[in-house]
């Protein structure tokens, strides 16, 4: 075989490799068991709780923990920091046109604070907002407006095991009954998010976009996209859609938002920078209310919270996440990680989506019931077999029912291992993995938790556990 071909052979195997070479490191700190169980026991048994001294691997999430690249970090020295024009802000609001299309941006200090200005800015008391997934921060500020949320999302999105393309999808029919049952005055939008976090990462296909923008058209209602991991879905799209295999990513992503009249965004996510986010839009009135409203929550309208480097480095950093190369290694490490687990038949949601892997923790521990918190324990249980931290996304963070206080029980209980975007190696990689398996193998002593102390907002972040049994 000649070595042309062996290489040509190589690149298709690698073909996700990283897209970049590493220039500056960060060390990490290893800890024993005895020191683990002690902080572990401080942070009663959350995660969230845990100081990142204490952390060896930090699956916790991909939230502004993406490595920049050198001209983002050389964007940083052009801040310009006035509290009012900003040049940073313009060339920000020039990217995100570009990128994303829409018309108007008003920048803020993170995805929440988009979420806070468009739910109080369209929702009224009595209003019913229909999601594909609910997200944690995005159906809290939709419930504190006043709005009854719906989850319209396809069936398949609650079966971890059911191996589909598009198990982001919203169920028409879902979205239909429900237009026919409140009446289209009562849902001032439909908020779709791509990918669906809660899911697995699991992304919605352009021609679901494109009907629900019909449907939604003839009643004359507006869809807000979570835009907070949409690349990562146009990755997807060009995948595992018919027409789409060559058309570049920044294509797919423009076609994607032209469906949707405008979005909410976590600048911590895909556009790889640590802090950041915005409200965009195609409306108008909206877009008046909500530059209006931002100087109340965030900051002037031109910074909405964000310092000048930040925007800065936030409209560079949209650029590089349209790059084919650098999404095919994003993603492909996820999957690489997923197949690791494979081998040894660890149940995780498949099929692999955009930004983790997400564990089924009713498929390890089947013995413990869901009010004792599997996935909890799960996530305790990792930190402590090997430092590596990771997020409970089961009963706890479903939180309680709005109207009734009781507690939701999600179909779906898992625990969240989220691959930071350039940060870690292949290598280690391989540690979580063997750091799973660990716990797979140990997966019948587990006795679960009880939740000692539950905050009223958003209670994952600040609740406090200790061990059953
Ligand atoms: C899908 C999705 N929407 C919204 C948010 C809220 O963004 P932020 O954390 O920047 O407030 C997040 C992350 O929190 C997210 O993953
Ligand atoms: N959006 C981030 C941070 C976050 C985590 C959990 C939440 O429920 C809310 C926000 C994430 O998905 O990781």
């Amino acid at each position: 075989m000649s070595s042309l071909h062996t290489m040509g052979q190589q690149q298709d195997r690698r073909s996700w490799a990283e897209p970049y070479k590493i220039k500056v490191v960060e060390p990490l700190r290893t800890t024993t068991r005895e020191e683990r169980e002690a902080a572990i026991a401080d942070a009663g048994y959350n995660t969230f709780l845990l100081p990142s001294k204490d952390v060896y691997i930090d699956l916790l999430t991909d939230s502004g923990t993406n490595a920049m690249s050198d001209r983002q970090w050389a964007g940083m020295m052009l801040g310009d920091e006035a509290y009012a024009g900003s040049g940073n802000y313009y060339r920000l609001e020039d990217t995100i046109r570009r990128f994303y299309g829409y018309r108007h941006v008003v920048p803020t200090h993170q995805g929440r604070g988009a979420e806070n200005l468009l739910s109080q800015s369209l929702i009224s008391p009595g209003h019913h907002v229909p999601g594909n997934m609910y997200f944690t921060t995005t159906r809290f500020h939709q419930e504190k407006a006043g709005a009854t949320f719906h989850d319209i999302i396809v069936d398949e999105a609650h079966d971890p095991t059911l191996d589909a393309p598009f198990k982001g999808n919203v169920d028409l029919a879902k979205l239909a009954a429900l237009i026919d049952e409140v009446g289209a005055e009562r849902i001032p939008y439909v908020c779709v998010a791509a990918t669906v976090n809660m899911a697995g990462g699991q992304p919605i296909s352009m021609a679901n976009m494109r009907a629900v923008r019909e449907l939604t058209q003839r009643h004359g209602i507006a869809i807000y996209l979570d835009a907070t991991r949409a690349v990562e879905n146009a990755l997807f799209i060009r995948e595992r859609e018919e027409g789409y295999g060559s058309t570049s990513l920044a294509d797919i992503l423009l076609e994607f938002c032209s469906y949707s009249d405008g979005c909410t965004m976590s600048g911590k996510k895909d556009p790889l920078t640590n802090i950041g986010g915005w409200l965009a839009t195609n409306d108008e009135a909206l877009f008046e209310e909500a530059r209006n409203l931002v100087v109340v929550y965030e900051g002037l309208h031109t910074y909405g919270g964000m310092a000048g480097r930040d925007m800065e480095a936030m409209a560079i950093g949209i650029t590089e996440s349209v790059e084919l190369a650098y999404m095919k290694s994003r993603v492909g490490q996820v999957r690489y990680l997923g197949e690791l687990l494979d081998q040894w038949g660890i149940p995780f949601v498949r099929p692999v989506g955009g930004h983790g892997i997400f564990l089924d923790a009713r498929g390890f521990y089947p013995h413990l019931d869901q009010e004792q918190f599997p996935a909890q324990t799960l996530a305790a249980q990792l930190y402590l077999e090997a430092g590596v931290r990771a997020m409970e996304r089961g009963i706890v963070s479903a939180g309680r029912d709005a109207a009734t206080g009781e507690n939701h029980h999600p179909s779906l209980e898992l625990v969240r291992l989220t691959i930071p975007r350039r940060v870690y190696t292949q290598a280690h990689m391989d540690v979580v993995a063997e750091s799973v398996k660990a716990c797979y193998d140990d997966r019948e002593a587990a006795r679960g938790l009880r939740m000692t102390y539950e905050p009223k907002y958003l209670r994952f972040f600040q609740a406090r556990f200790e061990p059953l049994g």
